[in-house]
């Protein structure tokens, strides 16, 4: 059968990443993510773009017979082999020790989840291929023609540490610590990309200094729904405290206590919407937020840990019969992501915020034509078969030479942080 899969590649890549701050410390000068590519028999090519750290690139590996002689139209079956090849390993909680766990998709586990969601979506795009239509039309067809994406501001350094790096050329944004700083940083993303919406990533500066900064941001910016997320670095006496200052100023506020208690105490005594991509990442923990009485009111979905775009959608089913909201939650990422985020976005008439992305903190691409292009803070839907995008093998061929010279394995913004101060624990809630 010429259609069967005959060969999965993985391609590790690596590309420049800002000095951007969280609850967990702090971004290396390189971020990972690996490209995957399943080839058929007659020479087609699915492709897509999932995490880039070492448990992840093993797991892949260990998963990638589970395609051998695979039709792309079996979803099902890949599921249930990778399952069965993949084990979930030890917990999140296990993997990361006492740091934040900023990153669900960074826990091994999660491994069957995010590997059936690298395999699924190139698998996607060769059905795309060969039935000539989006991936979007394969989900149940485009709910908007545009999905639009939020500026995601985060205080930052103006220049990484790591000053042997003579190939790291500070970036254009430089230092976001001040308030004006910070409205400075969101004027030059909304100027450039047109985003509506805009989140500040917080948990990284004292609060009150978090807290003048939304206030400026509101301040400069009337009218725009704003959103704040601390990773769950603040108590719930301090999650309430800033609640208040921030009154009328949220839209809604994502993982400000940690853990679902956390945000049930703080969803007791404010009745500001509370978001998360921080307890509830799977279907158990989904559950756990409805047996509680849904103190978490929005779920953050992420494909590329939920198990998929068909999984999400699944997942935004949940949430309408709770009466729930979805948003969608980001890592550092590239095109590829970036195009699939966006197929699914737009098969999801539930999905009615402006979603996550770190697109605008990389400079680099992986795909032909280069950078994805904003109208007015959203990203129209691809209307050609498949994804929509293909590879420009040269940029590959380079991204992986970064990785391959970077030094970095695994993401660590704990370890990262070490290094401009050595007693930096990163034990949550700082504040
Ligand atoms: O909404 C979130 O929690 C994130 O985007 C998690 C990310 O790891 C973010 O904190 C980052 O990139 O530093
Ligand atoms: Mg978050």
């Amino acid at each position: 059968m010429t259609l069967a899969i005959r060969h999965v590649r993985v391609t590790p890549i690596a590309f420049r990443d800002p000095p951007l701050l969280n609850a967990a410390g702090i971004h290396e000068p390189w971020a990972l993510r690996s490209i995957i590519e399943i080839e058929t028999a007659c020479g087609r090519v699915g492709i897509n773009e999932t995490y880039g750290d070492l448990p992840m690139l093993d797991a892949l590996a260990k998963a990638a017979p589970a395609l051998q002689g695979l039709s792309p139209w079996d979803l099902n079956t890949m599921e249930d082999r990778v399952a069965a090849l993949v084990s979930p390993a030890k917990t999140g909680s296990e993997f990361l020790g006492e740091q934040i766990s900023l990153a669900p998709g960074t826990h091994v586990s999660k491994n069957v989840a995010k590997v059936i969601s690298a395999f699924e979506v190139a698998m996607l795009d060769l059905q795309g291929q060969l039935a000539g239509a989006p991936i979007v039309d394969l989900l149940g067809g485009a709910a908007r023609d545009a999905v639009p994406f939020s500026a995601y501001l985060f205080f930052k350094h103006a220049e990484h540490i790591d000053k042997t790096r003579t190939e790291y050329l500070p970036d254009p944004w430089g230092e976001g610590i001040t308030p004006e700083q910070m409205v400075a940083q969101a004027r030059r993303m909304i100027d450039q990309y047109g985003f509506k919406s805009i989140k500040l990533k917080a948990g990284a500066l004292p609060p009150e200094q978090e807290v003048a900064a939304m206030l400026a941001l509101a301040q400069a910016f009337p009218g725009a729904p704003l959103r704040i997320d601390p990773n769950a670095n603040w108590t719930v006496a301090t999650s309430l405290k800033v609640v208040e200052q921030l009154r009328g100023v949220l839209e809604y506020y994502e993982d400000p206590a940690p853990g679902l208690d956390g945000m049930a105490a703080v969803a007791r005594e404010s009745d500001v919407p509370l978001a998360t991509n921080m307890v509830v990442t799977d279907y158990k923990e989904f559950a756990d937020n409805v047996r509680l009485g849904c103190p978490v009111r929005i779920v953050l979905s992420d494909h590329h840990y939920w198990g998929g775009l068909r999984t999400t959608q699944q997942l935004a089913c949940l949430c309408q019969t709770f009466d729930m909201g979805l948003s969608m939650h980001s890592n550092s990422h590239l095109g590829i992501s970036l195009t699939a985020m966006t197929h699914l976005a737009a098969s999801v008439p539930h999905l009615a915020y402006a979603c996550d992305t770190h697109y605008p903190w990389q400079d680099d691409e992986v795909v032909q034509g280069g950078r994805l292009k904003f109208e007015d803070g959203s990203l129209r839907v691809p209307r050609t078969p498949g994804l929509g995008v293909q590879i420009d093998p040269e940029a590959l061929a380079r991204l992986h030479d970064n990785y391959q010279h970077c030094g970095i394995r695994n993401r660590d913004d704990l370890g990262q942080m070490r290094k401009y101060d050595p007693t930096f624990t990163g034990k949550q809630p700082r504040y």
